[in-house]
């Protein structure tokens, strides 16, 4: 299964270089990056109303492919509506990472879990991440006087490093006061 879904992994990561014409990265980008297998377990609220499982957030990495067992995701769109995913389905997600080495052409929706009932809930996530000491810095093509360079290149281990520190739970998004070289990104 680890598999397919890492195939899943690769063919959007493939066909998004591709819709910018940029997939001669594709080699870079997959040696860039390793994959981290997930199991999460949450446990039932025992509440008819729904609660929540697990807080909004985007996802720092690359790519994520995400498999729910019974109903509980929920994705934000642009507009601020949130939709469900449907039950025993495969979401994929674009992170912060992809998104600043995309000079923020794609959108890095929020999520969260919403539960409610008596089951516990299983979820498989398969996260690309971008390796130690690879700097993540958006490629020329995706950079010009229309989008002007969003964020300073950086190590995703360093992010992850700030993530967990003071500043970071002040801030109103940890990536964006980590990298954003202009305030209102
Ligand atoms: O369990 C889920 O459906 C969501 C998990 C998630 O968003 C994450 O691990 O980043
Ligand atoms: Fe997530």
């Amino acid at each position: 299964m680890v598999e397919q879904v890492s195939e899943l992994d690769r063919v959007v990561r493939r066909m998004i270089l591709e819709s910018f014409g940029i997939e001669k990265y594709m080699e870079e980008h997959m040696n860039s990056t390793k994959y981290l297998l997930r199991a999460m377990k949450y446990k039932p609220p025992n509440t008819s109303e729904k609660k929540l499982g697990s807080r909004d957030h985007t996802d720092k990495n690359i790519v994520t492919v995400l498999c729910q067992g019974i109903q509980g995701l929920e994705i934000q769109l642009k507009n601020g509506e949130w939709i469900t995913a449907k039950p025993h389905s495969l979401t994929v997600f674009i992170g912060d990472s992809l998104f600043a080495w995309l000079n923020g052409r794609l959108h890095t929706p929020y999520h969260r879990v919403m539960m409610k009932g008596n089951e516990p809930r299983y979820s498989f996530g398969l996260f690309s991440n971008p390796k130690k000491g690879y700097i993540i810095k958006a490629p020329e093509e995706l950079v010009d006087e229309e989008h002007p360079l969003m964020f300073k290149p950086f190590d995703f281990h360093d992010f992850l490093r700030f993530f967990h520190s003071d500043a970071a739970r002040k801030s109103q998004s940890a990536f964006h006061t980590f990298c954003a070289l202009h305030s209102n990104t």
